[in-house]
C-alpha cells in the first residue's frame, strides 16, 4: 500500500514562547520582524568551520530542520526560521539549541 507521509506544519512562537526563546538561547538574536533567529561563529580555520558544519548538516537533517547559513573561510553565518510557518517554532528553538550544544 502506498504510505503518504506528512510533515506536521509546525506553529509560530506565541510571544511568551519568543521570551523563553531569547533568554535561553545565548549567543542568538532574534532578527527580522522576530522571523529569524542567527548566531556567527569563529573557528581557528575552515577545517575546524568545515568540520562545525558537518555536525550541524547532520543534526539538522535529522531533525527535517535545515539552516540558511554561509561560510567565509573561518566564519559560520546561521539563520534558522520555518519557511513553512513563515517564522520562528520550537523546531528552530530546539535546533539553535543543539547547535551550541555542539561549540
Ligand atoms: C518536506 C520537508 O519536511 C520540509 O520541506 C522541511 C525541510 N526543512 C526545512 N527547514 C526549514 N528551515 N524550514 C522548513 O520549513 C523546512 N521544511
Amino acid at each position: 500500500m502506498l504510505q503518504v507521509e506528512e510533515a506536521e506544519m509546525a506553529d509560530k512562537l506565541k510571544p511568551d514562547e519568543l521570551a523563553a526563546a531569547r533568554s535561553k538561547l545565548r549567543g542568538w538574536t532574534i532578527e527580522n520582524g522576530e522571523t529569524q533567529l542567527k548566531r556567527s561563529f569563529k573557528f581557528k580555520d575552515f577545517s575546524e568551520a568545515f568540520g562545525f558544519m558537518s555536525r550541524v548538516a547532520l543534526l539538522a537533517d535529522k531533525a527535517d530542520h535545515h539552516p540558511d547559513w554561509s561560510n567565509s573561510y573561518n566564519k559560520v553565518e546561521i539563520v534558522l526560521s520555518t519557511h513553512d510557518a513563515g517564522g520562528l517554532t520550537q523546531k528552530d528553538v530546539d535546533l539553535a539549541g543543539k547547535i551550541s550544544a555542539l561549540v
